[in-house]
């Protein structure tokens, strides 16, 4: 691959400080700024030929359309619906992320959200800080031989079956791309989303956000659901329909939803957050010590690499060069 050349690179959000070092110490410049508005950034980005994000700063066609230098967009992280991809190609600028960075970590915090819904941790420990001693009201169950359904069997989905599976869990899922012989050699039994909803003591999703995963938790499919089935959502906001989600949570089909992740970050409207069987957190998946040392690293690496003209191919989902991928 031809070596481009990038001499200013923008990092517009809280990255591991090993991204700035690492893309200095191969002499390209380096400007931190957090928190720019929209018309910040439209102002910015033409001084820059790279720019690195996390997921807050929405990279829009009209971002992309001012960017008349730009050459790399860097996710330091996995999902990257929050740069209009298309414009970015159409503009000859490569999309890149670092798809395995935060894997374990948003497993764990999955798995995290999981355990608190069964035995309400959070609610118990909020009502200990009130000075409470309320043993009745924290009933749990065991997770041990439930069924935890996963949507969405890529790496995430994968590290979420084997954890929870050391937990005695039956683990079901669906992927229209994993084949359902791979899925099998790590537990998980592949099934129509039709066979899926009636058997799940709890679900998980753990796919992109895409007009085919919109709504996929609805009130039709929550209508299919055993009563009283406990949902997290680690992955993207409205993958579970917010509205149908309270709807459920009132009627008591929906028997909890532990949520990373909001259609609108952070929400505006609170009545998911404050129900009672809701156990939330504030965009926290990829929020680790590890996570953030990978992905701030691989992101610098990976800039530096084409820099050096490296084929990347293996070492990164470039979707500049790849505009057929989600
Ligand atoms: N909460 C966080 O901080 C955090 C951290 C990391 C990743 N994420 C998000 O988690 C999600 C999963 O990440 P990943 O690294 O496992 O991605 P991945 O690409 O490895 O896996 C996604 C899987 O979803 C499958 N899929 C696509 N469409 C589907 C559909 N309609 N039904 C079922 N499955 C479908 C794909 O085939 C793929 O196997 C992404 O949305 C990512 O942005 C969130
Ligand atoms: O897709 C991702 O990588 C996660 O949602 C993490 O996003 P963040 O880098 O903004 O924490």
């Amino acid at each position: 691959m031809a070596p481009i050349s990038i001499k200013t690179v923008l990092i517009s959000e809280s990255v591991d400080p090993r991204c700035k070092a690492i893309l200095e110490e191969n002499g390209i410049r380096v400007t931190e700024k957090q928190n720019m508005t929209k018309d910040e950034l439209i102002a910015k980005i033409k001084d820059y030929d790279g720019l690195v994000v996390r997921s807050a700063t929405k990279v829009t066609a009209d971002v992309i359309s001012a960017a008349n230098n730009l050459k790399i967009i860097g996710r330091a992280g996995t999902g990257v619906d929050n740069v209009d991809v298309p414009a970015a190609t159409k503009k000859g600028i490569i999309v890149m992320n670092t798809p395995s960075g935060n894997t374990i970590s948003a497993a764990e915090l999955t798995c995290a959200l999981l355990m608190s819904l069964s035995r309400n941790v959070p609610q118990a420990a909020m009502s200990m800080k009130q000075g409470k001693w309320d043993r009745k009201k924290f009933m749990g169950a065991e997770l041990y031989g439930k069924v935890l359904g996963i949507v969405g069997l890529g790496r995430i989905g994968k590290e979420v079956a084997s954890r929870m599976q050391s937990f005695g869990m039956k683990t079901i899922g669906y992927d229209p791309i994993t084949p359902p012989e791979v899925s099998a050699t790590w537990g998980v039994e592949q099934m129509s989303l039709e066979q899926l909803w009636p058997q799940c003591d709890y679900i998980t999703v753990h796919t992109p956000l895409l007009p085919s995963t919109v709504g996929l938790l609805n009130d039709e499919s929550f209508a299919k659901c055993k009563k009283g089935v406990k949902v997290v959502n680690c992955a993207r906001g409205g993958i579970i329909d917010e509205e149908a989600l309270l709807r459920a949570l009132e009627s008591g089909q929906c028997g909890g939803a532990g949520l990373d992740v909001f259609v609108e970050e952070p929400p505006k409207n609170h009545s998911l957050v404050e129900h009672p069987n809701v156990i939330s957190c504030p965009h926290l998946g990829a929020s680790t010590k590890e996570a953030q040392a990978r992905c701030g690293e691989d992101i610098a690496l990976q800039i530096v690499d084409m820099v050096k003209g490296k084929n990347l191919v293996g070492a990164a989902f470039c979707f500049g060069f790849c505009p057929h991928l989600p």
